[in-house]
């Protein structure tokens, strides 16, 4: 295949969609002046990248250009509900004079608590205050109006009434002309029919980057009105397989990849997905109230020459740095621990399972620690956090991001989550932010494109499959305060999202989907291409690079309601059977807080476990397999499974 070694190459490459232009995250340092940039003007789903905030405030973005500790990225929108982190922190900022343009140095307004909800944005959601609205189309009106008077004043300097009538006349002229053009080219776009290349030959002859930009718009722009611009008998099957070459090479991904992924959007909106995968997200950090306010923090990095804006009005300690006179991670904040370089989206599922104090919760798969140093401050040092990860020499990061922080209630562990409950279990809540393909941060890691085979995504999701289980099997459905279970992959596909949890409520009733708090965020899949899932999935939560400009991203959220698993007859009416219910099965924490229920032996849960993934019969087989390949790839060495 001819692709581009790298597909961020980009510098040659002209953007196959204006839509993608939505993640180009260029900062508007002085809204007021560079709202009106012209690049506003190329498309209207440019402006909506705008993103702007009546009253000349912006909110802004910012390319991306560090290294990161974590493993994800970022997002937009808002939590809601009575355990969000809203609740637990009150990061208000005071002053910084209101609507002056953000200079570096002081914080701007976008501080205040209010800011956002004096917009007419807030007044329509997050979606709105994100991407704009038809207003956006007014402003660039008017903001064609200003460059026009502007130029009338500067004219008028010459006060040669003449000059000026003529350069109207011009001006107007070529308005006309540009119009006639536009008009002109519609008119050939709405008639020419494209017709596909005939044989392979030509195909692989035309492996010029343009050429295939120039087929991909073709085609999207036949399969977007098929039956007007079809060629004769050609089918939408013969264009999409078309399609979906030109976009491997286009794009650098493998055929397997391109076809898992193509068919989670509509057609225009793949593209978009691609172009954004182009595109890096922008630098965000998490304030680690452990020890410092997002204020402060915020008034340190500006002391320094960072510039910065609050992530958005979901997150209280979050914020975008768009450029740096230094290293982010090399500041002395950065050193004594005041926050954590953190991909936006990464905060979701901690949001999502909303820690509260005094209770203990399990992270399953946490290094490098983001989300369990994240859990451990919105506990505020109190209870305990169980910070597991399998892979041994990853967690060293995740002690020296623990340290750095100074949290003090964490216990690392090196355990195969699958291990859970066996180690320990009687959580409140446990995270299991699940090993993945990482299609979600493409952007981050282009080898993701080449580098998955089926077999691999195969095996990820059967290893997804069985830690979410313990991590349900972990939980105390008794819990005062919690029971609660969160699912997250930095990946957006179905394999690993909602299949993985139809398949965790097909085997265990004993949990529900709820709410992930997350006002935003588009819903889970209930179908997708043969399969239907669970209805209640559509409480689960997807993340978009193209559309959330954060990394893609997924989140449910289980509430457990019993430790006894019912049968199918029980409590499974509801559910699309075609698999075996695991049987009735007691399960007791090994282990509870403050040591009140009594340890009970493993043997319930392990023959739950036993009895609990589908392929009994090849498990030796296909544990010995993701052995070799965990080892192989990720220096994973899995434990043999204990027998009961
Ligand atoms: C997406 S990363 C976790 C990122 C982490 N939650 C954070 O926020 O920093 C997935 C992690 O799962 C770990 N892992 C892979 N297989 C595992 C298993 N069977 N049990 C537990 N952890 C596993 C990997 O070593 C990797 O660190």
């Amino acid at each position: 295949m001819a692709g581009r070694a790298s597909s961020k190459a980009g510098a040659s490459k002209a953007k196959v969609t204006p839509d993608s232009s939505r993640n180009n995250n260029k900062r508007k340092v002085n809204p007021s002046k560079e709202a009106s940039s012209k690049k506003a003007k190329v498309s209207n789903s440019a402006s909506k990248s705008a993103g702007k905030a009546k009253g000349g405030k912006a909110t802004t973005k910012a390319s991306h250009d560090e290294s990161e500790d974590d493993d994800e990225s970022w997002a937009y929108g808002g939590i809601s509900g009575s355990e969000s982190e809203a609740e637990e922190m009150d990061d208000e900022f005071v002053s910084a004079e209101e609507g002056s343009d953000i200079e570096v140095g002081t914080l701007d307004d976008d501080f205040l608590g209010d800011e956002f909800a004096e917009s007419d944005e807030e007044a329509k959601g997050p979606g709105a205050a994100m991407f704009g609205s038809d207003e956006e189309g007014e402003e660039v009106a008017e903001e064609d109006e200003e460059d026009i008077f502007a130029s009338d004043s500067e004219d008028s300097d010459g006060d040669d009434m003449e000059t000026k009538s003529r350069k109207l006349d011009a001006a107007k002229q070529a308005e006309a002309d540009e119009a006639e053009a536009e008009l002109q080219t519609n008119i050939m776009l709405e008639s020419d029919k494209y017709v596909l290349p005939e044989d392979n030959h030509e195909i692989l002859q035309s492996t010029d980057l343009q050429v295939v930009q120039a087929r991909i718009q073709e085609i999207v722009r036949v399969l977007n009105n098929f039956r007007e611009m079809r060629e004769g008998s050609r089918s939408r099957n013969d264009y999409i397989s078309q399609l979906l070459k030109d976009l491997c090479l286009y794009y650098g991904y493998n055929e397997y990849l391109m076809e898992k992924l193509f068919y989670i959007f509509p057609v225009s909106e793949a593209i978009e997905f691609f172009e954004a995968n182009e595109v890096p997200r922008p630098v965000t950090i998490r304030t680690n109230t452990l020890k410092t306010r997002r204020r402060e923090l915020a008034q340190a990095l500006i002391n320094r020459g960072v510039n910065l804006d609050p992530i958005g009005k979901w997150s209280k300690v979050g914020l975008q740095i768009f450029d740096s006179p230094v290293p982010v991670g090399a500041t002395p904040e950065y050193l004594a621990g005041h926050y954590m370089l953190q991909a936006a989206s990464s905060f979701l599922p901690v949001m999502a399972l909303a820690p509260q104090e005094h209770e203990r919760v399990l992270d399953m798969a946490s290094s490098p620690g983001g989300k369990s140093t994240y859990i451990a401050a919105l506990l505020k040092n109190t209870g305990m956090v169980f910070a597991n990860d399998a892979n041994k020499d990853r967690t060293k990061s995740l002690v020296a991001n623990i340290h750095r922080l100074g949290v003090k209630n964490a216990v690392v562990c090196n355990y195969d989550g699958r291990e859970f409950p066996g180690v320990i279990g009687g959580f409140d809540r446990v995270l299991l932010d699940a090993p993945c393909s990482g299609t979600g941060v493409i952007s981050k890691d282009a080898s993701v494109k080449t580098n998955k085979s089926e077999q691999d995504f195969q095996m990820l999701s059967q290893l997804q499959k069985q830690l979410i289980l313990s991590a349900i099997d972990s939980v105390d459905a008794g819990s005062k305060t919690g029971g609660y279970i969160v699912y997250s992959t930095c990946s957006v596909t179905v394999d690993e999202n909602e299949d993985v949890v139809n398949y965790a409520l097909k085997k265990r009733p004993n949990v529900k989907l709820v709410s992930t708090g997350l006002d935003f965020g588009k819903e889970g899949f209930t179908r997708f291409r043969e399969k239907v899932f669970h209805p209640s999935i559509s409480l689960t939560r997807r993340y978009y690079p193209h559309m959330h400009n954060m990394d893609g991203f997924y989140v449910a959220k289980f509430k457990k309601i019993s430790n006894k698993i019912p049968t199918k007859n029980e409590d499974t009416a509801d559910l699309d059977e075609e698999e075996e219910f695991t049987p009735i099965t007691e399960q007791s924490p090994k282990r509870s807080r403050g040591g009140k229920k009594k340890a009970e032996s493993a043997t319930a849960t392990e023959e739950a476990e036993a009895v609990s993934f589908n392929a009994e019969e090849d498990e030796e087989l296909i544990r010995a397999s993701q052995a070799k390949l965990l080892q192989a790839q990720k220096g994973i060495k899995l434990r043999p499974k204990k027998t009961a």
